[in-house]
């Protein structure tokens, strides 16, 4: 059985249609990636299968139950949890009151919450940020609070909307063993990522998303070599022109 199942999955947007019939398994213990250019609908269905939205038809199958449009806090309390590309930490909070948040799912008292977000802030690099409130921080250290806030909810899928969005490329080298540290943990990812040199790092299995259609899965090395894939990022003609099959 297959730990998450998208079957089928289309959502309309009045005359748009930002997913179309998407279909994809995600393997327990994998880390997969969801790439695809802008506007290819990789959030929507990030938010269909995080229950923010409801998908106009089609299925999303969590350990062998559907789950589609089951509400994102009862989908929180039973192990799946999601990052947001735009990270927006509570300002006024420090970074362990921020991460806290998310540990107040697993525990009522706050000395228990407490330790629990002091325990993730080891996990994405940020204990000693601890007391800092989290506007303080930088890109790269709030995608971190980003990160452990819901790693603290103790999620059994994580979802994560470009986490490396924003960062250089040493940062990105940085968090790289953080993301595979969970997943070793024992937690199964799915993300969203346009950093290409990561997803060719981390991911065991990609599926791209263009103009809402799964249009090639596979290992990162068979995917970016898919010329449909190519063709979706650079343009009709584009793989045989790099493969010198044509002239521009
Ligand atoms: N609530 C909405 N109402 C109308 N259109 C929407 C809505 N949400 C997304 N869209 C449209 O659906 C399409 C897919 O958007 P989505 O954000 O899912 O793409 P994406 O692959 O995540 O893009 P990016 O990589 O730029 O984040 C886009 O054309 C977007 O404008």
């Amino acid at each position: 059985m297959s730990f998450l199942q998208i079957r089928n999955v289309s959502m309309r947007f009045g005359g748009l249609m930002a997913v179309s019939d998407a279909s994809f398994d995600v393997a327990e213990g994998s880390i997969t990636g969801l790439i695809g250019p802008n506007g290819a609908g990789k959030t929507t269905l990030f938010a269909i299968v995080s229950g923010f939205q409801k998908p106009t038809s089609g299925q999303v199958l969590w350990r062998g139950a559907e789950i589609t449009a089951r509400p994102p806090h009862v989908l929180a309390a039973e192990g799946l949890s999601r990052t947001f590309q735009i990270v927006q930490p509570f300002a006024g909070l420090s970074v362990r009151e921020n991460i806290a948040v998310g540990a107040f799912l697993r525990h009522r008292r706050r000395a228990d919450a407490i330790a629990l977000a002091e325990q993730v802030a080891e996990q994405v690099g940020l204990t000693a940020e601890l007391d800092k409130p989290a506007a303080a921080l930088t890109v790269s250290g709030r995608k971190r609070v980003e990160l452990g806030k819901a790693l603290a909810t103790q999620p059994k899928l994580l979802l994560l909307d470009e986490v490396l969005a924003g960062l250089n490329p040493s940062e990105v080298r940085d968090i790289v063993p953080v993301v595979r540290a969970i997943r070793d943990s024992g937690v199964t990812v799915l993300m969203i990522e346009h950093v290409m040199q990561a997803v060719m790092n981390l991911c065991e299995s990609v599926h791209v998303l263009a103009q809402g259609r799964i249009i090639a899965s596979g290992t990162p090395a068979e995917v970016v070599a898919t010329p449909a894939v190519v063709e979706a990022y650079l343009g009709h003609g584009a793989a045989s022109r790099l493969s010198g099959g044509a002239h521009a």
